[in-house]
């Protein structure tokens, strides 16, 4: 490594790098070298020069930093390439156009409501629906491994399409199953070969012999959202803006917009950015409550509590909306130490540094690698005692006010900190407060202590199956609409 670079592994092999030290799990890896280099330190994962940030102050500083803001090109050209020859969309996209079609995105999502379809009643229809799914298993033990892919990615759907589908409709089960797949691909070690050999995988792939099926689950589902697109284009009518796709197009038809909606590149954008809000949206969200019905099966204590909160806010006859959240400091304690055990997204996204450049004293160089290791922040016994412990009650003060940690960063920190956080925490909310509302969760006690459980890679869907036994739910009650 270069003079001034952090300290890491040494012995890095050609090709693979450090990747023979990373045993099975990197979580665990990383956690030992921190403790053997310190907060940051540095190598190789696959011919990519890397640092790993491990600590609160150095993400968050790394995430403001202006020579840390690009993401790397590994994925180049995957779903297309602009004029200037950039990358389309939100998540892999860098310089203005990013920040354009960002602000774009964060503006349309915070400021959602198109007609009459607000984003909680969109969310709240998908609750309604799932319940019912639910109810018609009459408390039998049943798998919820993937029980709340398909409302989630249904609510997107509406958000982007205006389009409200049954849970049963082909498309959006079409897409589910892509997704699936395209979980399933990253997830294994011939993702990462592919990554570390694009030459080799684009042969394999043209021969026929072998090929990512991430590209090509991602490669349908860009199809399968050309189409409303196009439809869209065709009804679009600037006094009767139905959905996000709607206010995409007119941004794209204002002459005062940013050169990213303009032309061919604007309709790409729409194209990726529709794709990325799915991409980043619906796994994210969907396993966050696998694993809070996991934690809600083996803390029946905390069930209860949540129950009578809500019972106590409502009145025992509707679910809570979500203004009503300030009045829930426990439900909002609880699924604030879900996120942080069930550790989403435990490296985040990766960055790159454009030039290079210093950090805390270290020399990164150009095109080094930067991943912010938020897992180890979230199970920091610096700033949570007991870390392995479930215990909501850790953020509620002594006149009973929940306290949200600045050391739960589920979302990141930064510049490019996670673009749907509203949209996520209401999702969230209802959807968790739908399930307590309904049913009571059982499960085989957990084996996997909490530490296990953060271990376990969260979004690797093998893992999660292996972790979650079957969960049973018992109807409590149903009422009205829910
Ligand atoms: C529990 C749910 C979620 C978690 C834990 C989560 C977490 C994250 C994280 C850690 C990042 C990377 C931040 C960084 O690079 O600093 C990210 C980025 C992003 N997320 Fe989320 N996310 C969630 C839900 C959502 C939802 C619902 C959407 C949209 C519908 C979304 C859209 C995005 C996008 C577009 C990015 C890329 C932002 C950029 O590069 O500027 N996420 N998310």
């Amino acid at each position: 490594q270069p003079k001034g670079f952090p300290n890491g592994p040494s012995f890095a092999l050609p090709f693979i790098g450090h990747g023979y030290r990373l045993g099975n799990s990197i979580i665990k890896s990383y956690h030992r070298f921190r403790g053997e280099y310190g907060d940051i330190f540095g190598l190789f994962l696959g011919s990519s020069r890397t640092i790993i940030l491990n600590d609160f102050d150095s993400i968050q500083e790394s995430g403001f930093h202006e020579d840390f803001m690009d993401r790397p090109k590994f994925l180049a050209g995957l779903k297309g390439t602009l004029s200037d020859g950039g990358e389309p969309g939100v998540i892999f996209s860098n310089g203005k156009q990013w920040s354009e079609q960002r602000r774009f995105a964060l503006r349309t999502l915070r400021d959602f409501g198109f007609g009459k379809q607000k984003m909680e009643e969109i969310i709240d229809d998908q609750v309604s629906q799932l319940c019912s799914i639910l109810e018609s298993k009459q408390g039998q033990p049943m798998s919820v491994f993937g029980v709340f892919n398909v409302s989630v990615l249904n609510g997107l759907w509406s958000i982007t399409t205006g389009q409200s589908l049954s849970q049963d409709d082909p498309k959006i089960q079409r897409i589910n199953q892509l997704f699936n797949e395209s979980d399933e691909s990253s997830a294994s070690l011939m993702f990462l070969f592919a990554i570390l050999f694009p030459n080799l995988e684009k042969l394999l792939s043209k021969t026929g012999l072998w090929s990512m099926k991430f590209k090509t689950a991602m490669e349908e589902i860009g199809k399968v959202c050309k189409q409303p697109i196009r439809e869209h284009e065709e009804t679009f009518d600037p006094n009767n803006l139905r959905d996000f796709i709607d206010t995409h197009i007119q941004e794209q038809q204002n002459p005062e917009s940013g050169i990213s909606f303009h032309g061919q590149d604007g309709k790409l954008n729409l194209q990726v950015v529709t794709e990325d809000l799915f991409a980043a949206g619906s796994s994210t969200v969907s396993m966050t409550l696998t694993w809070a019905v996991l934690f809600l099966a083996n803390y029946p204590d905390i069930q209860t509590k949540i129950q009578n909160e809500i019972k106590a806010v409502t009145g025992g006859n509707r679910v809570p909306t979500n203004s009503e959240r300030q009045n829930m400091p426990f439900t909002e304690a609880t699924i604030h130490e879900i996120q942080r055990l069930a550790n989403i997204v435990p490296n985040s996204v990766p960055r790159e540094a454009t030039k290079d450049t210093y950090f805390r004293g270290y020399f990164i160089p150009k095109g080094t690698q930067i991943f912010p290791n938020l897992g180890e922040v979230l199970m920091d016994p610096k700033h949570f005692s007991n870390p392995s412990k479930f215990d909501p009650s850790r953020y509620i003060n002594e006149s009973g006010k929940f306290v949200p940690s600045p050391y739960v960063i589920p979302f990141g920190l930064g510049k490019r900190r996670c673009l749907g956080e509203t949209l996520a925490r209401v999702e969230l909310f209802k959807f968790f407060t739908g399930l307590v509302d309904h049913f009571k969760m059982k499960g085989p006690v957990m084996h996997l202590s909490a530490r296990n459980v953060h271990y376990i890679h969260p979004i690797d869907p093998f893992h999660l199956k292996f972790a979650l036994y079957r969960i049973q739910t018992d109807n409590l009650k149903a009422f009205g609409k829910f």
